[in-house]
């Protein structure tokens, strides 16, 4: 099943006083259940919503945003849960560290693959109200796009109050004509004036930010206008919105390919297929845990005639060397409880060259943020 990570602006969510409108919400969650994929919603307008409960002004001071955003969040989660009722959505609140440190990263990456599972809806926004200047990512345009890049995504979809990406500012340059598909990012780069609407933040430029991570992450990028309505014509197949191509196609997680790996798993045979089939690492093909790890950080898969794979283990090197060769129901006895099932998920794993032909050393990229 395709996953897409939707990314609704604040100026998507309000009428013209700057308040929440429901309708709204509802056309989109109809939209959403429309692309038949998995979605996750990263929901800007916390700020609106709490502007609008409060009727307060736009705020100019940080703890003002941060006090506003706490009242407007839940305002908003309440909305999103009615507009996707009989549904479960479920709240994520991300901060700037959550992005950056490898181990917060692979945390909030598991929790979203479990919502996936749950079949509920995320629905993400930047941690407003801790956000100190310095821990904020700012907008929620870039935060998308590492969403999208945590969910594995094929698609991102920036859901916002123009129709694509325009040759100027179509709202101050009227002949500006809209641009349908960019191969390149970096030559459009130039295009984007910075905040846009009254309630938007940063405009086009972080939005043209945003698709580059993504771009380099293998992801396509969809900038699209008219909201829930103008999102199911484009579900439809109308030639709405500008699709900005991705750079690595298919290279999602080839950055893990640099990473140097902190120790080693040794694999019996029928564990080395099994990654080869594009199965996850069990603890019970695992025949020696060689090196110091923690959860989270990077190992190598050596099969019985040389190196595998490289993924991200799911259990520190002590625990890991306690429960290899044992079946995923003896876990929870030798540790006390069983957080996984796979010492290394599929989903965090990528086969060294050689191992896969699809895959070539040329389509690996760098890490996330550097
Ligand atoms: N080249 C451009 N093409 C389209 N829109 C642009 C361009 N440059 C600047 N913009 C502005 O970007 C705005 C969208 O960004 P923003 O207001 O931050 O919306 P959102 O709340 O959806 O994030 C548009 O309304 C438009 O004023
Ligand atoms: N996190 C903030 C929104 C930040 C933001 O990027 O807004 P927008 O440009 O409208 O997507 C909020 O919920 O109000």
């Amino acid at each position: 099943m395709k996953r897409v990570v939707v990314k609704v602006g604040s100026s998507s969510l309000t009428d013209a006083a700057g308040r929440i409108e429901p309708p709204r919400l509802w056309a989109i969650a109809r939209a959403v259940q429309g692309l038949n994929a998995e979605v996750a919603l990263v929901s800007s307008g916390a700020v609106a919503a709490g502007r609008g409960a409060l009727g307060a002004p736009r705020p100019t001071t940080l703890p003002q945003k941060q006090a506003l955003a706490a009242v407007g969040q839940a305002v908003l989660m309440q909305e999103w849960a009615r507009a996707f009722a009989p549904k479960s959505v479920a709240q994520f609140l991300l901060s700037a560290d959550d992005i950056h440190d490898r181990k917060r990263f692979v945390n909030a990456k598991h929790a979203l693959e479990r919502a996936f599972k749950l079949g509920v809806v995320p629905v993400l926004n930047e941690n407003d109200t801790i956000a100190t200047q310095e821990l904020r990512l700012g907008d929620n345009d870039t935060l998308s796009a590492w969403v999208a890049y945590l969910a594995d995504a094929d698609t991102l979809l920036l859901l916002t109050d123009v129709d694509g990406l325009y040759t100027a500012n179509p709202h101050t340059q009227p002949d500006a004509r809209r641009i349908e598909v960019v191969d390149d990012i970096s030559s459009v780069l130039h295009l984007a004036e910075g905040a846009g609407s009254a309630l938007g933040t940063g405009g086009m430029t972080t939005k043209l930010r945003a698709a580059q991570i993504a771009s380099e992450a293998g992801i396509d990028t969809i900038i699209l206008g008219g909201g829930g309505v103008g999102l199911e014509r484009w579900t439809a197949g109308a030639a709405l919105g500008t699709r900005i191509r991705a750079h690595h196609r298919g290279a999602k997680r080839g950055w893990l390919l640099h990473q140097s790996a902190r120790g080693v798993l040794d694999v019996d045979a029928g564990a080395a297929r099994a990654l080869r089939e594009g199965r996850s690492l069990l603890p019970k093909g695992v025949v020696r845990v060689q090196g110091r790890f923690a959860f989270g950080d990077v190992v190598r898969i050596d099969g019985p005639h040389g190196p595998v794979a490289q993924g991200l283990s799911n259990y520190a090197s002590s625990d890991a060397e306690r429960i290899r060769g044992l079946g995923s129901s003896e876990i929870a006895g030798v540790l006390g409880s069983k957080d996984f099932d796979e010492l290394v998920h599929r989903n965090q794993l990528v086969l060294l060259p050689g191992e896969r032909e699809t895959f070539t050393a040329s389509q690996a990229q760098g890490e996330p943020g550097e």
